[in-house]
């Protein structure tokens, strides 16, 4: 079967130091593939590159067997590609279904007209109200964005990937500055979503990322040097040797 998402030979540099260096790896349906490596591996260039806010050097990215990898972020999410966003990009005056309804506008790169806006409001709301529910976040709708706790925002940020009812979702450090309890609501949310939409995640709790993931990925000086199940990446001699020795203690 075409994997939903397949990357091959990524190849990205900023000046002489080389970030992406022929990454290649394919995500299945419904697989959560987590990307690790240590700090400046290159694992936020690669997800800006896969969700279009960073164009590879060379290399290519297909989603569904497609090649998108001259798309337009918009272009993408259209397709079902979509990236949780980093809390910056939440206006706080707004409410939350209103955050989520205007990132679905923007995202899909509409034009909207004044009289097709009216028309489209209520679709719109229902698909924001849908998406906050599937975050953990129904009741939620008329709070302003301001008003929510730390763990709630990056639940509001994974609503807003989730109202593109994207097909593959791209997580870049979704537990990133929560305390234990907001990260075991965020982690359960993750874990929730499994096996409905792939998901590629960027994480540096390893406990998160052994317990969630279907396969990982390794990232090491913009190399992948290995790709399996958790089990096999903790087993891994050089993956052992390059990063995780150390650092996952298993
Ligand atoms: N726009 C840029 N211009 C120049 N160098 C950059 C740019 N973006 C990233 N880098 C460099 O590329 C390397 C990889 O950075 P990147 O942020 O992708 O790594 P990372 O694995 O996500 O790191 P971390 O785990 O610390 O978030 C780093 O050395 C970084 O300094």
């Amino acid at each position: 079967m075409t994997p939903a998402l397949s990357v091959r030979g990524l190849t990205k540099s900023f000046d002489a130091l080389k970030v992406s260096d022929g990454i290649s790896f394919d995500v299945a349906w419904g697989e959560l593939h987590a990307i690790i490596g240590p700090n400046g591996a290159g694992k936020t260039t690669l997800i800006h590159q896969l969700s279009g806010s960073l164009a590879p050097d060379a290399g290519r990215i297909l989603l569904g067997g497609h090649d998108i990898t001259r798309l337009s972020m918009a272009a993408r999410a259209r397709r079902g590609l979509a990236r949780s966003f980093q809390i910056t990009s939440i206006l706080a005056g707004l409410t939350a279904l209103e955050n989520v309804a205007l990132a679905v506008q923007a995202r899909s790169g509409s034009s909207f007209r004044f009289l097709r806006q009216v028309a489209r409001e209520s679709a719109l709301n229902d698909q924001a109200a849908e998406a906050l529910a599937a975050a953990g976040l129904a009741g939620a709708e008329d709070r302003s964005a301001g008003t929510l706790s730390h763990g709630e925002k990056r639940q509001l940020e994974i609503a807003i990937a989730l109202a593109m009812q994207p097909k593959v979702l791209l997580l870049d450090e979704p537990l990133a500055g929560t305390g234990h309890r907001e990260s075991a609501a965020l982690l359960d949310l993750i874990a929730g979503l499994k096996g409905r939409l792939s998901i590629v995640l960027i994480e540096h709790d390893m406990e998160a990322v052994f317990a969630l993931a279907d396969r990982i990925s390794v990232l090491v000086y913009g190399r992948l040097i290995a790709t399996g199940t958790p089990d096999a990446i903790r087993a891994d001699a050089q993956v052992r040797a390059a990063y995780l020795g150390d650092e996952e203690g298993a």
